[in-house]
């Protein structure tokens, strides 16, 4: 038997053994939640004319304001430049038109009282030189880098795709993953429950970590604590799949045969244990394709730990995606852990009166209590350590 490595060694080595997911181009409308894959430079200029910031008039601005600005015309976001013809005349205008040449003020409809075919401004109003003038080019030149590669597709960047004229967008191919518990106690969520058996619910809540990063492709398939079984079933899995994750028979009952049965359909060990609580007997392996292979323990809380420790952001590392800052929490209670193991202590994250993050331990009581997690938010971080971790301490959290 091996011995365990520490959490940030598990890291490095399931980092290095990783295969590239690869990149796919799709519709702009499917961009969203995926990991960008290539650079975004601006198409033109932001903005790419001298942009009208008020529906008002514009103006050649004067030190003294004319007595009236005589209307010579009106300038619609959308039309073509216009040209103020003399200095005491103006230009009705819109937010989002360009500015008319000759102009370099704009004064906003509010500013002004209409006198006939002119407009005064209202009492002692003092417009300034370039006011509501959103200057070309003043946001980015044209050519400057937007986005860069790596990072996540939300709100804004879908903003800038779409703003720069990227209908087609490269993105971090999502890889195809199977999810297999094993065990002979096992049954689904739909099937009657016999005597010693108890229903499936790692495979649910692995997939449900997943999917809610972008992890769609996945199927979920159930084989018992049968050797010639398991084996079969990775054979064909390991065929069709990059990703594989099982959940169950890594540790050390006689009817725990996942290590063997990985290796014998040349899944390569790179470790097995990891020196944690809960989640010790995490098996993570390499197949002769290049497949990432993560055997999980089959206790609940385990499972889905190891699910979001370890499996989900190297999945997202593989895509391409730059590494999120952590997010770290302050306890606001103290929380045993263990002398020797890296905790993880499922915590409820809350803000407190003077608006600071905190994160309330919730610990399961053993790693088979998932009837605890409902309403906490992940779990945080513990180096071992003597005695409790106290109140004010800053760990990593990792959610759900
Ligand atoms: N002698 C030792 N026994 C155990 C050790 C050890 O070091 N020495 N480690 C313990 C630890 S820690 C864990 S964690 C478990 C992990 O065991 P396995 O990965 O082999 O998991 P199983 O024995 O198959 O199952 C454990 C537990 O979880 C339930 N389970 C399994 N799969 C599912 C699923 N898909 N959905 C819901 N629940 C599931 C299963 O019924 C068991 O109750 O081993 C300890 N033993
Ligand atoms: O380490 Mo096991 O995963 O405690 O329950």
């Amino acid at each position: 038997m091996t011995e365990p490595i520490g959490v940030a060694e598990a890291d490095t080595l399931i980092a290095r053994h990783m295969p590239p997911f690869g990149i796919e181009r799709v519709g702009l409308d499917q961009a969203a939640g995926r990991i960008l894959r290539q650079t975004v430079l601006a198409e033109h200029d932001h903005p790419p004319f001298d942009r009208v910031m008020m529906d008002g008039i514009a103006v050649r601005w004067r030190e003294t304001p004319a007595r009236a600005y005589a209307t010579a015309g009106v300038q619609l976001a959308g039309m073509a430049r216009q040209t103020l013809a003399g200095e005491d005349a103006c230009i009705e205008v819109t937010t989002g038109a360009m500015l008319p040449a000759g102009c370099d003020c704009v004064i906003p409809v509010e500013q002004v009282e209409r006198e006939g075919e002119a407009y005064r401004l209202v009492n002692g109003y003092q417009p300034a030189r370039g006011q509501f003038i959103h200057v070309r080019g003043s946001d980015c030149p044209a050519g400057a880098t937007l986005l860069a590669s790596g990072m996540l597709i939300g709100a804004p960047e879908m903003a800038l795709l779409a703003a720069n004229g990227v209908a087609t967008v490269a993105v971090g191919a999502i890889p195809s993953i199977a999810i297999v518990s094993t065990g002979d106690e096992l049954v689904a969520v739909d099937e009657p429950l016999g005597e010693g058996q108890i229903r499936r619910s790692n495979d649910v809540a692995m997939a449900a970590s997943l999917r809610r990063h972008g992890f769609d492709r996945v199927v979920r398939e159930h084989v018992v604590d049968d050797e010639a079984r398991i084996g079969d079933t990775l054979a064909r899995l390991l065929a069709t799949h990059e990703v594989l994750i099982l959940s169950g028979g890594v540790s050390m009952g006689q009817r725990d045969h996942v290590p063997a049965a990985l290796e014998a359909q040349g899944v390569r060990r790179v470790f097995h244990r990891i020196a944690q609580k809960p989640g010790k007997p995490m098996w993570f392996g390499v197949g002769s394709q290049g497949q990432a292979v993560f055997a999980v323990p089959g206790n609940p809380v385990s499972a889905l730990v190891c699910a979001i420790r370890y499996v989900r952001p190297a999945l997202l590392a593989a895509l391409g995606m730059t590494p999120a800052p952590a997010e770290m929490v302050c306890l606001d209670a103290a929380v045993d852990t263990h002398s020797m193991l890296t905790s993880f202590v499922p915590v409820h994250v809350h803000t407190d009166a003077q608006g600071m993050l905190r994160a309330h331990p919730v610990p399961a009581r053993t790693s088979g209590d998932f009837a605890s997690l409902p309403r906490t938010h992940g779990v945080v971080q513990l180096a071992p350590g003597l005695g409790p971790a106290l109140a004010g301490t800053v760990a990593k959290l990792y959610r759900w």
